[in-house]
């Protein structure tokens, strides 16, 4: 771990991730990387544009706070290809059970509960108030936004993004690229990637 943390990305959810870290007391200094030099961020610095932490990569740990899960990707795969240091953070308020597995570039927001025995993915948000609970899956590049539940041994699958208060009842499997609508419940297996709303979810046709 190094002494200094750049965040890619200052908008909304950089902001966030950058409050986590700031939280988590392990960097003596925090600083945002952004395309748009412009973009109306926290009261933390923007230093450079992205490309700058190719040019720095020993110098820095660093964390891609995109919300976008695949444009999260590919920034992760690029710094990960580039051997940077990429942490995982997690709110000071989440609880996180026993025989829990986080992967790097993930990010567990306050309030969190991750339940025993569940695995998660690198480059994952498991946004504010959500909760998984014991033996779930869930993959690389994931969003679960705020207020989420899935039950027990649940999997989701790369890519996919759980909308907020969403809720998935426990055994079901959801592939990967699924957008789940805000308030929706899945009950049964999402099996083919697409955009799937309401109680109980239904895929939206051409979604
Ligand atoms: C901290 C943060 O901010 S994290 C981010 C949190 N944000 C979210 O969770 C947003 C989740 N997004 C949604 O729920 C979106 O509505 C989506 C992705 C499901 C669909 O978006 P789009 O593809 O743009 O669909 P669109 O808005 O055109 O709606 C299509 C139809 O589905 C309906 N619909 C859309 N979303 C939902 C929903 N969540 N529940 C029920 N019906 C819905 C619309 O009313 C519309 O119906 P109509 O054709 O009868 O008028």
């Amino acid at each position: 771990m190094k002494e200094k943390l750049l965040i890619i990305g200052a908008s909304g959810h950089g902001k966030v991730v950058a409050d986590i870290a700031k939280k988590m007391n392990k960097w003596e200094n925090i600083a945002f990387l952004d395309d748009n030099l412009n973009t109306q961020s926290s009261n933390m610095e923007i230093v450079g544009e992205t490309s700058y932490a190719f040019e720095h990569l020993r110098e820095y740990d660093f964390f891609v706070g995109i919300g976008n899960n695949n444009i999260r990707l590919k920034i992760q795969d690029m710094l990960e290809a580039n051997g940077a240091s990429i942490p995982i953070l997690i709110h000071p308020s989440a609880i996180i059970g026993e025989q829990v597995e986080i992967n790097y570039g993930t990010v567990i927001m306050a309030g969190v509960v991750v339940n025993c025995c569940s695995k998660i993915g690198k480059g994952t948000i498991i946004n504010t108030g959500s909760t998984i609970d014991h033996d779930n899956l869930v993959g690389d590049f994931v969003h679960i936004s705020p207020g989420v539940h899935l039950a027990g041994a649940v999997k989701v699958g790369q890519e996919s993004w759980l909308g907020i208060g969403s809720t998935v009842s426990n055994n079901i499997s959801i592939t990967h690229d699924c957008i789940v609508g805000a308030g929706a419940v899945v009950i049964k297996d999402l099996s083919e990637p697409g955009t799937y709303i309401g109680v109980p979810a239904r895929r939206i046709i051409n979604g």
